[in-house]
């Protein structure tokens, strides 16, 4: 069984309700009669119900299963209208502004059902950059207790590969904090771990990437991982974390031994965490395209409720792999 067929299995073990907004997009459609075909989650579209059928019917994707909300005609639009305005307040929001985001923006509304819990968890992006996909959940769902920074990953599985978890990785942050501080990098580098074991149900081994292993290069950046591995060690005693490594050093085990002898993560990695979203982002991509692995993301870990992202270049199947990721992640926070 491949490694994303675990995590659907474990989807449909108990079902959530995941709301898709970006029904104007066809992956979404393709993606919804999948995810209904194989009983991963229960889905609802926002949109013009006939227009959403309309648009399905023209392809021949049977969404006959989805339940499919039209903010201009639900009775729950008018709760929403009033809470967002309550929560946002503050930053100046209006019943006027709150109406007319919500009536013509359909991630804000996915947000707030899943807010107010008439859904479990929202995945949106294959139509909308990141920044305009996380800024409205950042904004209305805010951070899980005990956690202060969002941060984004992707579960990347590699095909043919020896190394990681049977080729499955966390890399991080590959979706959302542009030039994390060494306090926000251990942050991102904890919160990766959890997910990590989560997703993959083996032992998170951590790396703090650079482009210097173990003093080799002198740099104000390489400072910046040092002092970051330095606080995840002494705020994680009990994580399997080390640094600062090359990407070799960190996955390749003759490479980690010569570079960084004596480390126990050095050449056994399979959380990454990079250095910066330039590094993140970049580094994605290269794995996914030239390795042709699979990339699943970004997701999102230390936000109060599952919301998760795509990339606007991502396939069908890549939604559909996302919905079940955030079945699973909406399944561990009944458990908390
Ligand atoms: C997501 C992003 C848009 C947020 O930045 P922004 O639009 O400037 O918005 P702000 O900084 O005003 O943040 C909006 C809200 O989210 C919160 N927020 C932003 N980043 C956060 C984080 N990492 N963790 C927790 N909260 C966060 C802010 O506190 C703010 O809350 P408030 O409105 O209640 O005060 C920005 O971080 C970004 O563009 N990231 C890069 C995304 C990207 O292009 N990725 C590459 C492709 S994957
Ligand atoms: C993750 C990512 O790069 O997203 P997008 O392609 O939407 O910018």
């Amino acid at each position: 069984m491949g490694f994303i067929d675990t995590l659907k299995e474990r989807a449909k073990a108990n079902v959530k309700t995941i709301v898709l907004p970006e029904t104007e997009d066809k992956r979404t459609l393709a993606a919804t009669e999948k995810i209904l075909k194989e009983g991963i989650a229960k889905v609802i579209l926002v949109g013009n119900e006939e227009a959403v059928k309309k648009s399905a019917a023209e392809d021949g994707y049977d969404i006959s299963g989805a339940q499919i909300v039209d903010p201009a005609t639900s009775e729950k639009t008018q709760g929403y209208i009033d809470k967002l305005v309550e929560l946002r307040q503050k930053k100046g929001m209006t019943p006027d502004q709150a109406k007319e985001i919500l009536l013509n923006q359909y991630l804000y509304y996915g947000v707030m059902m899943v807010k107010m819990g008439d859904a479990d968890g929202m995945v949106s992006g294959a139509c909308h950059s990141t920044a305009d996909t996380l800024r409205p959940c950042l904004q209305i769902l805010k951070t899980k207790p005990g956690t202060k920074l969002v941060s984004a990953f992707f579960l990347m599985v590699v095909p043919n590969c020896e190394y990681g978890a049977n080729g499955a990785f966390v890399f991080a942050d590959s979706g959302l904090n542009q030039n994390p501080t060494s306090e926000e990098l251990a942050a991102i580098a904890a919160s990766s771990a959890e997910s990590f074991e989560l997703l993959v149900q083996e032992k998170p081994i951590v790396a703090m990437l650079s482009h210097s292993t173990k003093g080799s290069a002198k740099h104000a950046d390489v400072d910046k991982v040092v002092e970051a591995t330095k606080i995840a060690k002494e705020q994680n005693p009990e994580l399997a974390l080390d640094g600062e490594f090359q990407l070799d050093a960190a996955i390749v085990p003759s490479v980690g031994a010569s570079k960084a002898p004596g480390s126990e993560v050095a050449g056994k990695a399979n959380v990454l965490v990079f250095p910066d979203l330039d590094a993140g982002n970049i580094g994605y991509k290269l794995v996914q395209r030239l390795a042709k692995a699979e990339a699943y993301g970004p997701v999102t870990q230390g936000i109060a409720k599952p919301v998760n992202d795509l990339s606007r270049g991502c396939s069908a199947d890549d939604i559909v792999g996302v919905v079940a990721i955030t079945a699973v992640q909406c399944q561990a926070d009944d458990n908390k």
